[in-house]
């Protein structure tokens, strides 16, 4: 195996939309093209991107991982069947960086790996999922995934009608569990934050014939203890299916503490970027692997070789893939929740695109959604997010 070429660009994903941390005006993603060729002079090209929420990282990219990758040896990208190593071009673009405070180096080696895992699916003739199922999941993967529509974003001019008209059309479109922003509240004091909340959250309970469980909260790691347990109280009852970041993501302490005090499902993770990072949340966090989800994005967080020590981690600790739900609804993710039985996938059906979403003409039923059978990750089924990458050359 040999690295033929690396490209990289970044493209827009900038939108009007807010969560209760962020806005989107200005946010741009990283996209790459890697080509490789095998020993016997086939060549594919593996495509990148990052995941919402972090920015394009072109000057990592270019000074330092891009260049490591272009000077790998073909030993070191290669298996011992003679098939592409991605995880020792993993090794090859982490040489001479040390452990700990991973910035967002994380995210730009993570763009590659997406790169170098599609083109190895692709030189084995196999879509990503099997190519995991088979493996690493002893052959067996899940016919569908179960994905829930992320979206209810703050919206300039944006009022309870139309957050649950949004939340309307994607039942139409065939999920039966979505997810709204909530603690955003621009000046507000907390009580006014907390009734603004709950007149949106009741509103959208209605239209889900008043199944909580069918709703999720994310709170983008805004709040502090305080505010934390204060909406715990009021949505305790509720019943929802999660309660997602409400605090920072690095303070598992205090993840311990509501735990303590809030029993329906948290779920947290999505800015937690390596293996060591996730085991402190699990060793410290209090979280409990009977109802908590983990949303570790391995698009964010370097790739899919760190995820996959994230998941033995898991394991060593005794929580179970089914508890992951990965954050930033792509179709990487959603290979690796088939291919490797996760509990399955994020989903942005009108935010973020054209990165968010998956393969045209894949309908979801009933929240779940099948792969297409093409060999790599499947973005060559995905017609308007290949145009981008297809600005690469
Ligand atoms: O709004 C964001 O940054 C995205 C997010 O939290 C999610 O998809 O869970
Ligand atoms: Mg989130």
């Amino acid at each position: 195996m040999r690295i033929v070429s690396v490209k990289q660009g970044t493209a827009p994903i900038a939108s009007a939309i807010a969560n209760a941390y962020i806005d989107f005006s200005k946010m741009t993603a990283s996209i790459v093209a890697v080509t490789v060729e095998d020993a016997g002079g086939k060549r594919a090209t593996g495509y990148g991107f990052n995941s919402n929420g972090r920015y394009a990282q072109p000057g990592l990219l270019a000074e330092r991982f891009i260049p490591r990758l272009l000077e790998a040896t073909e030993a070191q990208v290669t298996r011992a069947d003679g098939t592409l190593s991605p995880e020792g071009a993993w090794a090859v673009v982490m040489k001479n960086e040390k452990p700990g405070g991973h910035g967002e180096r994380s995210v730009a080696v993570g763009v590659l790996d997406m790169a170098l895992w599609d083109a190895a699916a692709k030189l084995a003739g196999v879509p990503l999922w099997k190519l995991l199922a088979d493996r690493y999941n002893n052959g067996v993967a899940d016919q569908a995934a179960w994905v829930y529509a992320a979206g209810g974003y703050y919206y300039p001019g944006k009022g309870v009608d139309q957050l649950v008209e949004e939340m309307k059309r994607y039942l139409g479109m065939g999920y039966s569990t979505v997810k709204m922003k909530i603690g955003g509240a621009p000046g507000t004091s907390l009580k006014d934050a907390l009734a603004e909340d709950m007149a949106r959250i009741e509103a959208v309970v209605k239209l889900l014939g008043g199944d909580g469980s069918k709703l999720a909260v994310d709170v983008n790691g805004r709040f502090g203890l305080h505010a934390a347990l204060t909406y715990a109280a009021a949505l305790g009852p509720m019943g929802l299916r999660w309660y997602e970041e409400p605090l920072d993501p690095l303070d598992y302490s205090t993840h311990a503490t509501l735990a303590e005090h809030y029993a329906p499902p948290i779920a947290t993770g999505e800015n937690l970027f390596s293996m060591q990072d996730a085991r402190n949340l699990i060793r410290h966090g209090g979280l409990r692997p009977d109802r908590d989800i983990l949303q570790f994005d391995p698009a964010l967080s370097y790739g899919l070789v760190e995820y996959l020590r994230t998941l033995d981690m898991l394991a060593l600790h005794g929580w179970s893939r089914r508890r992951c739900v990965p954050h930033g609804g792509h179709q990487f993710a959603l290979n690796i929740a088939v291919g490797l039985g996760l509990g399955g996938n994020e989903s942005y059906p009108e935010v973020f695109h054209p990165f968010g979403g998956f393969a045209d003409d894949v309908p979801v039923v009933d929240s779940k959604v099948a792969m297409p059978t093409i060999p790599g990750i499947g973005f060559e089924a995905k017609n308007e997010l290949f145009a981008v990458f297809k600005t690469l050359g």
